[in-house]
């Protein structure tokens, strides 16, 4: 262990970061998103209601199992059922527990700290209800105001993912506004979110436990951010593959000369494969294999970095002149962050989805990855989900 950057305690901290590449190494970088929509519910023959997201959630996990890292659960899918739909998000935790699967609750939680406090009963201490190995944080009240709950994440031998570069292109504006004050003054929101989640995995050997999202869709955008995923050393989240209309392509634009800690998070892309488990388990090989092709490309690419070792400055932020390194040394807070599906959503009855397979019963995926139903030869599944799944 390089122990030179850091403090023993840190190296020591969090296996997270550990246990999340092994099983990446493993099983390759897909993360399987379950969000159980209302139209899909409805599509798969499911009642809309807390059972419903239950029965497709364990379907879900029946397709990742043994062919993603990772399975990530959208709290406010589960959340409209009220404490009908904590309960069922408790139990499918517990399935993928018991799967061995790493888990990821797409909470989207954030504010003062004092307040976020309880969060850590919530998802990380042992014992907690709904027991997870990863968060997601909205950083808006200041990243400094997550410390204390990344602490305790830590400690805990847990890990979290910053919003840095959501996939949403109304978060560009926000998250590549310059920063007018404080230690990443000149510097974009985005870089000096980017940089404070790096401060936690300094000094840690391989991938560190703190994250950061990064959208697959933000390519056009991500110069402006200053932010160099290459330079970041703990696990990178992407969204915005498939449905929301990032390609391979694009994972190799944002991702290049990245080393393996770029995580991408599928959902509908996958769903819509469903409820046939056959077929869905198929379809999570498929994409899981275009996605693992795209990364390995990527890391093979050079970054965006200097021969100086420093990251080419964005337009906008060269008035200050300031190397743009992930020397993160503090960060003061912006505005608050209203994020929104780019692409129509299939719980929206107003918008619809781009339909390129008409045999599909749900709204098909924007683009196709090289997934062919028409070559299903079977399912390596485990049993399929019945209402009779295990329950804590
Ligand atoms: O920037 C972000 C952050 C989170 N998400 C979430 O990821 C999934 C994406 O679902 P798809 O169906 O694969 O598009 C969903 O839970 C989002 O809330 C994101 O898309 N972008």
């Amino acid at each position: 262990m390089d122990m030179s950057g850091g403090n023993q305690m840190d190296v020591q901290r969090s296996d997270f970061g550990l246990r999340l590449k092994t099983c990446m190494d493993k099983y390759g970088p897909l993360c399987v998103g379950i969000d159980p929509h209302r139209k899909i519910l409805t599509d798969w023959g499911y009642n809309v209601d807390a059972e419903g997201a239950e029965l497709f959630s364990m379907r879900m996990l029946q397709a990742a199992h043994g062919r993603a890292a990772a399975v990530k659960f959208q709290t406010p899918m589960f959340e409209r059922y009220g404490s009908k739909g904590f309960a069922a998000l408790e139990r499918v935790l517990y399935a993928a527990r018991q799967m061995g699967i790493i888990t990821i609750v797409d909470c989207l939680h954030g504010g003062l700290s004092t307040t976020i406090s309880a969060i850590a009963d919530a998802y990380f201490k042992p014992g907690a209800p709904l027991l997870a190995d990863a968060i997601t944080l909205l950083p808006y009240y200041g990243a400094r105001s997550l410390s204390g709950l990344i602490d305790e994440a830590l400690d805990n031998g847990r890990g979290v993912f910053i919003a840095s570069l959501t996939s949403n292109e109304e978060g560009a504006s926000l998250q590549t506004a310059i920063r007018q004050s404080g230690d990443y003054k000149g510097r974009t929101v985005a870089y000096g979110i980017a940089s404070t989640a790096q401060k936690h995995n300094e000094g840690i050997e391989g991938m560190g436990s703190v994250g950061l999202i990064i959208g697959a869709t933000i390519g056009q955008w991500i110069s402006d951010s200053g932010v160099d995923p290459a330079q970041f050393t703990g696990p990178i989240l992407s969204p915005g593959y498939g449905w929301q209309g990032a390609e391979a392509k694009d994972l190799k634009t944002v991702f290049k000369g990245t080393k393996g800690n770029v995580l991408v998070t599928v959902s509908r892309f996958i769903a819509a494969h469903g409820p046939d488990i056959a077929m869905l388990s198929q379809a999570t090989e498929s994409i899981a294999l275009d996605v693992r092709q795209a990364l390995l490309e990527a890391t093979e690419e050079p970054s965006d970095e200097t021969p100086s070792g420093i990251v080419s400055m964005p337009k906008k932020a060269t008035e200050t002149a300031t190397p743009l390194t992930f020397a993160a040394t503090g960060e003061s807070a912006a505005a608050s962050s209203g994020a929104a599906d780019a692409v129509p959503d299939v719980d929206d009855p107003t918008e619809s989805a781009p339909q390129t397979d008409e045999s599909a019963s749900v709204p098909a995926p924007a683009v196709r990855s090289s997934f062919d139903p028409s070559k299903t030869t079977g399912d390596s599944a485990p049993a399929a989900a019945s209402s009779k799944e295990p329950r804590q």
